[in-house]
């Protein structure tokens, strides 16, 4: 089976987009892991499919699969080349569009610089809705991981993760503890393990472990988890400046405990090259 792909890439964290309205297709998950593939398919941290929406309210649908084949309920980097993408195959001319995922409903618009910004939805932080097995709620929890207890601050973005303060993003264990907190069993449905470098008010410095994906040069949801955190530990003031290995992201949150506002997320999105691929039927 053949289809057509445009690879993209948001502050370097990179997405094989696949339009399913012109063209049909059902992938397998070994033909989801072909796909993602840096040596034997075209390479990447996420795919991303374009659907037709299954509602009046709403533009599109789209669905998110992480390179290990598992479907994913957020995106923040792939919202904003989604919203590049369908501009640019001519799907809409809307500069705002609303977009079903399987977590809810977002909002990404393509501003006069270039960028876009994303109305992510709301952060949520109860355990049961993360999830994250704790008898309490507390800001800060702290979390066993092998021989070392880390502490971390957990936040639903749709999907699920776990921030810890560090003193220097390019030292601290991402390598070693990344995995081990992305299946800690304390988190059911495993996590996107964050680690955050606070500059000063306006400006951190974040690593994230991406759940099915492992470290990424940038990771959207993980900027808007890991500054909501921060506000919330009264470390940080809205808006910040999030520098990641890969580019910048800006994150403006107004909310607070009792007043769960929408997480606003800016940042840039490029497509990099189109092509098309020969998927195999028994990649394993
Ligand atoms: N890179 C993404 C997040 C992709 C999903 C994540 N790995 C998960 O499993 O939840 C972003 O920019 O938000």
């Amino acid at each position: 089976m053949k289809i057509r792909f445009t690879k993209m890439q948001g502050a370097g964290n990179d997405f094989v987009v696949l339009d399913a309205i012109r063209q049909t297709f059902a992938l397998t998950t070994p033909q989801i892991r072909f796909i993602a593939d840096r040596h034997f398919g075209i390479g990447c941290d996420q795919i991303l499919v374009v659907e037709k929406a299954t509602r009046p309210d709403v533009d599109f649908r789209y669905r998110i699969f992480n390179a290990d084949g598992g479907e994913v309920e957020q995106c923040g980097n792939g919202a904003r080349c989604f919203v590049r993408f369908v501009h640019e195959q001519g799907l809409t001319h809307k500069r705002q569009i609303r977009v079903e995922t399987t977590s809810g409903i977002i909002s990404p618009q393509l501003e006069a610089t270039g960028e876009v910004t994303v109305d992510m939805g709301q952060p949520r932080f109860l355990p049961a809705e993360i999830p994250f097995i704790s008898e309490n709620d507390a800001l800060v929890q702290t979390l066993v991981v092998g021989d070392t207890s880390v502490e971390i601050s957990v936040v639903s973005m749709g999907n699920p993760h776990a921030v810890q303060v560090v003193a220097d993003v390019d030292t601290a264990p991402v390598a070693r503890l990344g995995p081990l907190i992305e299946s800690h069993v304390r988190f059911p449905r495993r996590v996107n393990a964050g680690f955050m470098q606070v500059l000063d008010a306006h400006t951190v410095r974040l690593r994230v472990y991406e759940r099915g994906a492992g470290e990424t040069l940038a990771c959207g949801t993980g900027a808007c988890a890991a500054v909501v955190a921060g506000i919330r530990r009264q470390l940080l003031t809205s808006p910040v400046r999030v520098i990641t290995r890969g580019g910048e992201l800006t994150i403006a949150w107004n909310g607070s405990d009792s007043a769960l506002d929408s997480v606003l997320l800016t940042g840039p999105a490029t497509t990099v090259f189109t092509g098309e691929i020969d998927l195999p039927e028994d990649f394993k």
